[in-house]
């Protein structure tokens, strides 16, 4: 049987902290509790220090606590920060230094997808610029948002820079080629970005989905942190997600991460939307002669094999990375090649799994911290 909320909090009663010597339920550290089956997440109040290596060991007896317990197969805890350790630029000074832990739909965003890699530099941010754009192609109102901590590189992409506007309550997204967009490189210091851990990336996050002035829009893409940690964990299990997009290059090593990718958003109930393969062969700029430089084909394999939709392969093609590099991405400089082809039928491959799942008697299960 499940376990009842009562049960998990008797359970995190025998978890103290050694800082304080009181148990995390009645020091009030507990909060966002939610329960699917035999899935349990919820966060734990990381105090004002924001100190998260000190905490580790205590988040880690949470854990235990509640997965000792019958009926639980799995628990997630994430470290809630009562502000971010480092001091955030302007933007983000503007807002309020309360724990964030807002979550659930954003009025007048009818979907919001993600797209992921197990690992860094298979070109996630390439498709999400390009994907956005292919949706806008299709007559949708598309946003995209740069989640990357590790490297926001929407502004590049994109031709963006400058400060975000911001009335004081909401943030002004800026309107790049028909498509909203808004980066974390925008709110957070990129030098610090590689010690933030999950739960300071989340409040940024946060910040990002709810106080920019989105809607209305059809679909919000979200190019998320590389890999499977903490963070990307977090992201997935608290941000209101339609489904994922994962994507990764055809080598072995890489087609490992990206199932363990899968096997991420699986575990927090994201549907997958589906899997690409980018740089999937290679086609010579000058004579336009194709070459599978990394064994083709290694990514419609994980899909089938998974039961995951395939939505496309993507060429190795010099002009993918020059135009990202000046602010034209292919979709819209080299419409007619084939590599912004292959971007537009994954578009339409995203919207086809999209409406699917609208149509369906039962939506998509929507994981909410
Ligand atoms: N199909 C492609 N053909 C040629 N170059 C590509 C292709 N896809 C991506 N690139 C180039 O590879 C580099 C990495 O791509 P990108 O930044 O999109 O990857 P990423 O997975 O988002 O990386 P990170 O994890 O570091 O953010 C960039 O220079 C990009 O222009």
């Amino acid at each position: 049987m499940p376990p009842t909320r009562d049960t998990i909090l008797a359970a995190l009663r025998a978890v103290v902290d050694p800082e304080t010597g009181r148990n995390v339920v009645d020091a009030g550290l507990i909060s966002g509790l939610t329960l699917s089956g035999g899935q349990v997440g919820f966060s734990l109040d990381l105090g004002t220090s924001g100190d998260a290596a000190a905490k580790e060991p205590l988040r880690r007896a949470c854990e235990d606590a509640v997965r000792a317990l019958d009926g639980v197969d799995a628990a997630f805890v994430v470290l809630t920060a009562e502000r971010p350790p480092s001091p955030a630029p302007a933007a983000s000074r503007r807002r309020s230094d309360k724990k964030d832990n807002r979550s659930g739909a954003i009025a007048g965003v009818r979907h919001i997808i993600a797209v992921a890699s197990g690992k860094g530099g298979v070109g996630k941010s390439t498709l999400s610029v390009n994907l956005a754009l292919g949706l806008r192609d299709l007559g949708l109102k598309v946003g995209i948002m740069d989640a990357d901590i590790y490297g926001p590189s929407l502004p590049r992409m994109l031709g963006i820079s400058g400060e975000p506007q911001s009335d004081g309550k909401t943030l002004t997204p800026f309107e790049a080629r028909g498509v909203k967009a808004m980066s974390i490189g925008f709110i957070v210091e990129e030098d610090k970005a590689m010690i933030w851990r999950g739960p300071m990336v989340m409040t940024a996050v946060t910040q990002l989905l709810y106080d920019v002035d989105w809607a209305p829009l059809d679909v919000l893409v979200v190019d998320m942190p590389p890999g499977t940690g903490d963070a990307q964990l977090t992201m997935a299990q608290r941000v209101p997600l339609s489904g994922a997009v994962v994507v990764s290059t055809p080598q072995d090593i890489a087609l490992i991460d990206a199932r363990k990718g899968i096997a991420m958003f699986d575990k927090v109930n994201v549907p997958l939307l589906g899997l690409v393969e980018n740089m999937s062969y290679y086609v010579c700029p000058h004579c336009g002669s194709r070459d599978e430089l990394f064994g083709h084909g290694g990514a419609r394999a994980t899909a089938e094999a998974r039961n995951t939709p395939f939505l496309g392969e993507v060429p190795l093609h010099l002009a993918i990375r020059e135009m990202s590099d000046t602010g034209t991405p292919i979709v819209d400089s080299q419409p007619d090649s084939e590599q912004a082809q292959a971007f537009a039928r994954i578009a339409q491959g995203v919207k086809a799994q999209l409406d699917a799942r609208a149509q369906a008697p039962t939506g998509p299960t929507i994981r909410m911290g």
